[in-house]
């Protein structure tokens, strides 16, 4: 690109040495830049990109975007100043790649809880009607089938704007992206034209981040404020209206909101809720009449969040029809209520749930179907160094059922005593263990589980590591899970 036009979209303090006509790539990290690029340095939160420019140089980066003075040999190389860089990168991301996200149809995702839900289910029923969709969000980048790994939710600004280039490069007609509060807060979507924003619904959770729940549901309304004002488009917010929060969300943006509820009147309501272990089947009540529809998903969180994609697919422009073929074949997304296949006399959940309101779901999701002489046992930790405020209202929820093992999730530098102990204090009856291992807790899971109770195994999901102290160890509860079910009770017991 040409540099001449990419650096003309900042406000620059003072350029030093020649730039040259064109630069080849632009990073924000030292280890990835190419010969002939643009290195912008970012203050971290654990370093200062400032400190990498030589090595970012001995790669071959030909500019540097610095907001404090630097030292280059400036023969050959050209340093733009600027005041703050990571506002800088917002801007030159988008350009450097022509602003790819006006070339798709782009739906943002945001919530406390079924940003990753709906969002697969948003892919899943526009792979099934036959458009290129792209996803990307905590499972990964998803693009013609191949799962690229993500560090994060919402990815910074640089990789955001290079994921929508690669999915409109691949002819995609639409990307969903799981919107965190984070990444609104950080500017990580800036540039990011968003014609469908979603919002799920807020709870409790990463307020060591926001502090209060007022600024936690001022980060996600940013999301709606991001649709922008050019009236001249056609573009939509989908809100949850049960969701004491979904006013909010809709005084964000003066675009049409489709509403969605189960309890309130809405534009996109179900009724007749049939919930089943087996699958969910409602009555959907719509602008443009009602639909039976079914599907394998379970739970009332699954209902609301099965509404949210039907309002904005029909946003979209999708026939009904259609879009409830699509809800009635996809399959959970990964590690959110996911069965494990198994042929020991237990069923096994793995789940994602690590807030107070997830948890409380994932419990109503499968209680009311578990035999009157068997038990629910619930396995859940909560991360280290993060929000300590949720540890015992995630325990007094964990509390529904019968029992609960409070172990770690990602303990990273902290000791697991003062995690257990902070989830203790919320626990509403004496049937629970205290298990610091993970691996452990798992084990005993299943060692205190009689033939047809129901485990449930929250907050990893989809991970298959623990990040303990700076490193991320593998694990995986449902194999833990199994291979313990199998010490128990033998391969095979079904058959006796
Ligand atoms: C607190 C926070 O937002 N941290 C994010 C931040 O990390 P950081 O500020 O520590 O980065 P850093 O390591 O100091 O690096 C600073 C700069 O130096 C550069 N660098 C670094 C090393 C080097 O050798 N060379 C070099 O150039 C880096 O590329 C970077 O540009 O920038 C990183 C790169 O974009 C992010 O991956 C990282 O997210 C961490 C992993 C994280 O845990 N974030 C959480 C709080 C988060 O954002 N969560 C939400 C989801 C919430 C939800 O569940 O809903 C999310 O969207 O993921
Ligand atoms: N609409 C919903 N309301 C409440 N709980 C939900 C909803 N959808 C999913 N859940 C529960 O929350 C867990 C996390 O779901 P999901 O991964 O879809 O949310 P998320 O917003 O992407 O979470 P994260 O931001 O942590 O990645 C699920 O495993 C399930 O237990």
């Amino acid at each position: 690109m040409e540099s001449e036009y990419l650096f003309s979209s900042l406000p620059i303090k003072k350029v030093e040495g020649n730039l040259p006509e064109i630069v080849t790539d632009l990073a924000v990290d030292s280890r990835t830049v190419n010969a002939g690029g643009v290195f912008v340095c970012i203050e971290g939160f654990t370093v200062d990109g400032h400190a990498y420019v030589q090595k970012a140089i001995d790669q071959g980066a030909r500019v540097i975007v610095a907001s404090r003075e630097i030292e280059v040999d400036l023969d050959k190389q050209a340093v733009v100043y600027v005041e703050d860089t990571t506002r800088a990168v917002a801007l030159l991301a988008p350009r450097f790649f022509n602003y790819p996200s006006k070339q798709m149809t782009m739906i943002g995702v945001t919530g406390t809880n079924g940003k990753t839900s709906v969002s697969n289910m948003l892919h899943s029923i526009l792979s099934h009607v036959g458009e290129k969709s792209a996803v990307t969000g905590t499972i990964g980048f998803n693009l013609d089938g191949v799962l690229y790994e993500t560090e994060n939710t919402t990815a910074d600004v640089l990789t955001t704007q290079q994921m929508i280039n690669q999915a409109a490069n691949a002819a995609c007609t639409t990307m969903t992206m799981e919107v965190s509060s984070h990444g609104l807060m950080e500017g990580r979507l800036a540039g990011t034209e968003f014609d469908i924003a979603v919002f799920t619904n807020l709870s409790h959770d990463h307020l060591d981040f926001h502090k209060t729940m007022e600024n936690y549901g001022y980060a996600k309304g940013l999301l709606f404020a991001q649709l922008g004002q050019d009236l001249s488009q056609s573009k939509f917010g989908i809100v949850n209206v049960d969701d004491p929060w979904g006013g909010r969300m809709m005084e964000m943006t003066p675009y049409p909101i489709l509403t969605y509820a189960v309890h309130k009147n809405a534009d996109f309501m179900a009724k007749d809720i049939k919930l089943t272990v087996e699958g969910t089947t409602f009555t959907l009540v719509s602008p443009v009449g009602e639909f039976e529809a079914s599907m394998s998903l379970i739970g009332e969180f699954n209902v609301y969040n099965a509404l949210a994609v039907i309002a904005a697919l029909f946003a979209k422009g999708l026939e009904m029809e259609e879009i409830l073929d699509g809800l009635a074949v996809i399959p959970a997304a990964k590690g959110r209520m996911e069965k494990v296949e198994t042929d020991m006399p237990l069923t096994i959940y793995i789940d994602y749930a690590h807030s107070p309101d997830a948890i409380e779901k994932a419990i109503q999701a499968v209680l009311p179907y578990k035999d009157a002489d068997s038990k629910l046992i619930f396995v859940i930790g909560t991360g280290g160094n993060r929000d300590r405020q949720k540890r015992p209202i995630m325990a007094e929820k964990a509390s529904i059922s019968d029992y609960v093992i409070l172990t770690t999730d990602d303990p990273r530098d902290e000791p697991f005593e003062s995690i257990l102990a902070e989830l203790e204090a919320g626990m509403k009856h004496e049937r629970y263990a205290c298990i610091g291992d993970r691996e452990e807790a798992v084990r005993h899971a299943v060692s205190v589980a009689d033939p047809g109770d129901i485990i449930i195994f929250a907050g990893k999901g989809h991970e298959d590591f623990q990040i303990v102290g700076r490193e991320k160890l593998p694990h995986s509860d449902a194999t833990i899970a199994l291979d313990e079910a199998k010490k128990k009770f033998g391969e095979g017991i079904l058959d006796n």
